[in-house]
């Protein structure tokens, strides 16, 4: 989006020398969730560690945005456990940001939206600009935020996300509604946020996504992972049937 340099300090988490603990490995063990009596997560097993983006993918309903969820923190599983680092996932919420297919924003200006978040945050209220610039919304800054595009509050919502500073961003499907050069504006600062040393975990049922952001993909099926793996071993080759008729276009069920 910008020349500028990155506009935030990335802790780089996953080789922290600092006395914070450990957020990786990130680990959901055996994650059960029924929801409305059907198992939408269903025993599902997945080790992240600590670099670069991960995309996970799947047909709808795959259980992409409960996965998503309960590894913020956000949800919990009925059974099993999700740990960062060994601790449990509502224990670093701080230091980790979520940011929703439908933006979250604060009915104010789109300037007031980050120094809401700055100011919560402890974080220095110069960084705003910064930020602004960062997704290209300088020039709205005095704008009420609901009077954005949908691509343009996208890119506000990510700002607000960066702003906390987050080690680990989550991001669910944030492109999903957008026209193809709003997507390749948030890909571009996701993948800027990656090169300055965040960790990415993307949700997208867009395999030309997945191929242009992923350095890992995790294949999710019917609340399972299918397949974990580099991005183009992946592409190359699926391993399942599932993942091979998702990839080719074909209906899965
Ligand atoms: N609050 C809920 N109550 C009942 N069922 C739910 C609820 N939330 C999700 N589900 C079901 O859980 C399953 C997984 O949902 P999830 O939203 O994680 O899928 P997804 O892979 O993100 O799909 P999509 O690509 O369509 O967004 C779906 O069958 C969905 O209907």
């Amino acid at each position: 989006m910008s020349d500028a340099a990155f506009p935030f300090a990335v802790r780089a988490s996953a080789h922290e020398t600092s006395s914070r603990a450990p957020l990786f490995p990130l680990r959901a063990a055996d994650v059960r969730l029924t929801l409305g009596g059907t198992a939408a997560i269903d025993g599902l097993n997945l080790t992240l560690s600590g670099d670069g983006i991960t995309t996970v993918i799947g047909p709808n309903g795959a259980g992409k945005s409960l996965l998503l969820k309960m590894l913020h923190g956000l949800i919990r599983p009925d059974t099993g456990e999700v740990t960062w680092g060994g601790a449990p996932a509502e224990s670093v919420t701080q230091r980790q940001a979520l940011v929703f297919q439908t933006p979250v924003l604060l009915r104010r200006s789109v300037a007031a939206n980050l120094d809401f978040v700055l100011k919560n945050r402890g974080g220095d209220p110069a960084r705003r600009d910064a930020l602004l610039t960062h997704v290209g919304l300088a020039h709205k800054a005095r704008q009420p935020a609901r009077r954005l595009s949908g691509g343009e509050a996208q890119r506000l919502a990510l700002a607000r996300a960066l702003a906390t500073d987050p080690e680990v961003l989550f991001l669910d499907e944030p492109t999903a509604s957008l026209d193809p050069a709003s997507t390749l504006a948030i890909e571009e600062i996701v993948r800027e946020s990656r090169d300055a040393g965040m960790r990415i975990v993307f949700v997208t049922h867009d395999i030309g996504q997945a191929r242009r952001l992923a350095d890992e993909v995790v294949f999710l099926h019917q609340g399972r992972v299918l397949e974990q793996t580099q991005a183009d071993a992946f592409f190359d080759g699926p391993a399942t049937d599932a993942a091979r008729a998702f990839i080719s276009g074909r209906i899965v069920v």
